[in-house]
């Protein structure tokens, strides 16, 4: 079991609630998923009503509610949506996610601390999209966060964990879950990060975006349960030079 603050989940596997081709295999692709939280851009939901588009299958399925402030482009403007949140949704688990920048979403580090301590402070569950930067994260960490989310690489690219030398640092050195999030590509992506003992991984345009979503997140979900078995079997080390199997001459013994 996984916990992370007042919470713990049976899956390691986090899901977003875009890109979807409709609601409907948004749904389906959550339950396949076998994901006990998810998350939605709080510009994407109708705070108006809780029986808007996206929330109410959520609410239906019983899934913890993850609302993100993706759109936030400085801190003040991701506490504003943070508050809004927790109005709206009932929760104080906030993804923070501060990216300035539209065309590679990167990370803004100083306004995502910034607003990480505020919120924590305002009682917020703060669970921050970060880069995966080992110092940074430590930071998150001291501030309060109860998660960090450090990036496999830049949101939709799919290309997997081009951050990995930096994520094991911040594996080793973490006492707060770590959630590799964005970038993740492939199943095989998510088990990698799993492996290496993340603690979860978030996935959503893989999903969303396969030709056959639901199958996906089916896929996502075994990678992600094959990944944290191969952890915590512990993963033989890797050499230079060759090991055979078994011994190689024994069967010559009969010779001498
Ligand atoms: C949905 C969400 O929160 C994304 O911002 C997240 O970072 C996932 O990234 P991918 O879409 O690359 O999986």
């Amino acid at each position: 079991m996984l916990k992370i603050a007042d919470k713990t989940f049976s899956s390691r596997l986090f899901t977003g609630t875009g890109k979807f081709s409709s609601t409907q295999v948004m749904a389906e692709s959550i339950a396949e998923s076998g994901s006990e939280l998810v998350t939605m851009a709080l510009k994407r939901v109708d705070i108006q009503k809780r029986d808007d588009d996206i929330l109410a299958p959520l609410i239906a399925s019983g899934v913890n509610l993850l609302p993100n402030t993706s759109g936030a482009k400085i801190a003040k403007e991701a506490i504003f949506a943070a508050r809004l949140a927790r109005e709206a949704l009932g929760t104080n688990w906030l993804k923070l996610e501060i990216h300035p920048d539209p065309k590679y979403l990167m990370p803004d580090p100083i306004e995502t601390l910034k607003a990480a301590e505020a919120l924590v402070k305002e009682g917020f569950v703060v669970l921050p999209y970060c880069h995966a930067d080992p110092v940074l994260c430590k930071h998150l960490e001291e501030a309060g966060c109860a998660a960090v989310m450090p990036l496999g690489a830049p949101i939709g690219s799919n290309k997997g964990l081009a951050s990995r030398d930096f994520l094991d640092i911040i594996i080793d050195q973490a006492k707060v879950p770590v959630v590799v999030d964005a970038g993740i590509g492939a199943p095989s992506h998510a088990a990698e990060a799993m492996e290496k003992g993340a603690d979860a991984v978030l996935v959503n345009t893989a999903i969303a975006a396969a030709a056959d979503p639901v199958a996906m997140a089916k896929a996502f979900k075994l990678a992600v349960e094959a990944g944290r078995m191969a952890y915590e079997a512990g993963l033989a080390g890797q050499v230079k030079q060759a090991v055979a199997s078994s011994p190689l001459t024994a069967f010559l013994d009969e010779l001498a």
